[in-house]
């Protein structure tokens, strides 16, 4: 659909339109129960991430060509068609009915990098497939045949690894001039109901300037709350999480989740003293949440940059508060070594 309206708010609308198809993509390969699962350069991924990629970057790519779009699943290109269902060409209209910043107005196509992780919380899509593939026959036998577990500790161990679901997310970062100045978060397996229909998927959108959409953001909590990795944690990610004092440390999946979890208030500060992210997985939620008024860095407090020949990973870590204040507290509380180790 042609529209008037500025680049970088058509981008986003279009952003917003496919990122809830590649969410369904991430779902229904889960429902078949193939997950094509096998170790990437230094992670693994699966046909949900692969196939999710191909969705966004083709649909983008068809309509803003000249934008450099750079996705995480650099992988051998697949010769199998495109469904053409994968190809979105609609574009959100709320976020199409948006006042573009005046700095964003005349922004080119070439001024563009997209950042895309397909799927981000990968270890967690995994984990949570790993209890919804087994045969019930197969789970039965794993109850009787070991007398010692509860049926209550048996549920609440199904209940966990569907829960890891949830922190799997779409991430579509829109950078101009190296910062991130729009993002996308669509979180595929959020559960909403309505007159008693399960809708499954949600949404979040940011525009710097202008704010967030898709979601209402909550306050901070009272006391102060860490979320952090769950998968990829070591010495130093732990010794970060140590000298920041928290009341609460709550580990969960994903970068786009931990942003959620930040802007649902059910914690005020995201760190993560380890080089193991990447452009893709920050571009998005630092978009997001620097237009909700918090803030994404490096542990030093520095901003990463997003331009296309910029180095993948985020070497120097992640920090993320919901606010400068708790921003800066907690790159004073880093202390010197813990940031030398990472800078080296
Ligand atoms: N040591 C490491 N090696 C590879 N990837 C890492 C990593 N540490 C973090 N990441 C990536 O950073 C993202 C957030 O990690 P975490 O859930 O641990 O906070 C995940 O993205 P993907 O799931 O998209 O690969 C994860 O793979
Ligand atoms: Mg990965
Ligand atoms: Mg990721
Ligand atoms: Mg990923």
């Amino acid at each position: 659909m042609a529209s008037s309206a500025p680049l970088v708010v058509r981008l986003l609308a279009s952003s917003v339109s496919v990122a809830s198809r590649a969410g369904k993509i991430v779902r229904d390969v889960m429902s078949k129960g193939e997950l094509g699962m096998f170790q990437g350069k230094d992670d693994y991924q699966t046909e949900a991430d692969r196939s999710a990629q191909r969705c966004i970057v083709a649909s983008l790519s068809a309509q803003y060509p000249k934008v450099n779009i750079i996705g995480e699943e650099d992988g051998p290109e697949s010769e199998s068609e495109l469904p053409s269902d994968w190809i979105i060409s609609e574009a959100d209209k709320e976020v199409l009915s948006l006042e573009c910043p005046v700095n964003l107005h005349s922004v080119k196509e070439e001024d563009i990098v997209v950042w895309v992780d397909p799927l981000d919380g990968t270890s967690e899509y995994t984990q949570g497939a790993l209890m919804l593939k087994r045969d019930p026959w197969e789970r039965w036998k794993m109850y009787l045949t070991h007398p010692l577990i509860s049926i209550k500790w048996y549920l609440s161990l199904l209940q966990s690894h569907y829960g890891f679901l949830e922190h799997v997310t779409v991430l579509i970062g829109i950078s101009v001039n190296d910062k991130p100045v729009a993002g996308v978060i669509h979180q595929p397996y959020y559960k909403t109901m309505l007159g008693g229909e399960k809708i499954l998927g949600r949404t979040i959108w940011g525009l710097q300037e202008v704010g967030v959409g898709g979601f209402t953001p909550a306050p901070p909590p009272d006391s102060l709350i860490i979320t952090t990795t769950r998968s990829h944690s070591n010495p130093l990610v732990e010794k970060a999480l140590q000298v920041m004092n928290a009341g609460q440390i709550v580990r969960v999946g994903g970068a786009g989740y931990k942003v959620f979890q930040l802007l649902e208030g059910k914690a005020s500060i995201y760190v993560f003293a380890s080089s193991g992210c990447k452009k893709w997985d920050t571009c998005a939620p630092e978009a997001v949440l620097s237009a909700a008024g918090g803030k994404l860095t490096d542990i030093l407090g520095n901003y990463y940059k997003y331009g296309g020949s910029e180095s993948r990973p985020n070497k120097t870590g992640v920090l993320a508060a919901v606010n400068d204040e708790l921003h800066s507290y907690a790159v004073k509380r880093i202390p010197q070594e813990l940031k030398d180790a990472l800078s080296k």
